[in-house]
């Protein structure tokens, strides 16, 4: 075995044995950055807003609603490691704890066929401009026993996305590739971006990809409110780059980059990133319509898929992702979430398609 064969081997096996002692931890790769970040805490804590994280270094993990069942956590480790500079920590003092398992629901495409068109009823009466349908995908015969090896193989697959795994005993194990940052703030620049719009790569060159009017509006829809956003936080110096086609796996959105040069304190970070989420990425325009008709639609709870996560430091920096392409891992099976944007031009079919093409940069490598 070769060396780095060797230090891939304890990384999973550091990782199986934080699982099988169900201890709460997060670990993550950066987009563009091989290394490993890991951290444990006994129990995580929650909650309920940046503020309360002011001055802490560790990973939180925010669900898409907020005023939902499910709570944001907060991970500030006791022991963090790297994959570069692991050192063999001894759990064989803690017992393995039973797998706990939970029940979702899997749509049908007939279920989502209903869905949609009970959304598109609303966005042709233009009640509102846009929404997200979501639903998930369940594989069976996976589950967290192969989740440390399914992460390790999404980060060497997807480089340039933020790979995750974060687990909170009771609350589960997630999995992801985002291709979507949500936030992200050195203290001197905050930066953004819109993405919207997806077609399945196929074997076309990135700049060869061209795009509907369908796809070109539910993307400018986001960056119009990003835009209000900043407006509302009077952030007037930023520069934007885009739409420009960007690559995610086997996929392509419309992607617009943002980034001020505007120092802001951890109070104004804190309450942008809370007026931001969540975006018409993956909510809706406007938003409390978009919220109102997701929780009437949909028949899952999407608890942390379409939330955000991500490292957070005591300076004040941070590096928040949305909660894309990812999973939730149950004791034998996985459950995949998937959503897109829904407009008034929107045909089921595509939209039907495009959840599977979305599904398929998890399904490549599990399977
Ligand atoms: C909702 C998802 O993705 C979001 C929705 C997109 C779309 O509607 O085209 C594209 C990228 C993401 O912002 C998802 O991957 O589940």
């Amino acid at each position: 075995m070769s060396q780095l064969e060797d230090k891939e081997k304890s990384i999973q096996y550091f990782l199986e044995q934080c699982i099988q002692k169900r201890l709460s931890f997060y670990a993550y790769s950066l987009p563009g950055d091989q290394e490993i970040k890991i951290g444990i805490q006994t129990s995580p804590t929650k909650f309920r807003t940046l503020l309360d994280l002011k001055g802490k270094d560790g990973f939180l993990f925010v669900p898409f609603d907020v005023d939902g069942e499910q709570a944001p956590y907060f991970i500030n480790p006791e022991f963090e490691f790297s994959s570069y500079s692991i050192h063999f920590k001894d759990f064989a003092g803690l017992p393995d704890q039973e797998d706990e398992d939970s029940e979702i629901y899997e749509s049908s495409k007939e279920d989502y066929f209903v869905q949609i068109k009970e959304m598109l009823t609303d966005l042709q009466s233009k009640r509102l401009d846009k929404v997200i349908l979501s639903r998930v995908h369940v594989l069976n015969g996976k589950g967290r026993k192969e989740a440390a090896s399914i992460f390790l193989r999404l980060n060497e697959t997807y480089p340039n996305a933020f790979v995750s795994m974060v687990d909170i005993p009771g609350e589960g194990l997630w999995i992801g590739a985002s291709p979507e940052r949500f936030l992200n703030s050195d203290g001197k620049t905050i930066e953004t971006v819109a993405l919207a719009g997806t077609q399945k790569l196929g074997d076309r060159e990135v700049h060869a990809v061209e795009w509907e009017t369908k796809e070109i509006e539910e993307q400018a829809y986001v960056s119009k409110y990003i835009e209000e956003l900043l407006s509302n936080y009077q952030i007037r110096d930023y520069q934007k780059k885009g739409p420009f086609t960007a690559q995610a796996g086997n996929v392509v959105h419309l992607k617009t980059t943002y980034k001020a040069n505007t120092e802001l304190s951890f109070d104004q970070i804190s309450s942008f990133a809370q007026a931001l989420h969540p975006t018409p990425a993956v909510c809706g325009l406007p938003k409390n319509k978009g919220m109102d008709l997701i929780r009437k639609v949909e028949k899952h709870r999407r608890e942390y898929y379409a939330g955000f996560l991500g490292p957070i430091h005591a300076d004040g920096s941070l590096a928040l992702f949305v909660n894309l392409r990812s999973m939730k891992v149950l004791k034998e099976s996985m459950a995949l979430f998937v959503g897109g944007g829904i407009t008034a031009d929107s045909d089921p079919e595509k939209e039907w398609m495009e959840t599977c093409f979305k599904a398929q940069t998890l399904l490549k490598v599990i399977k």
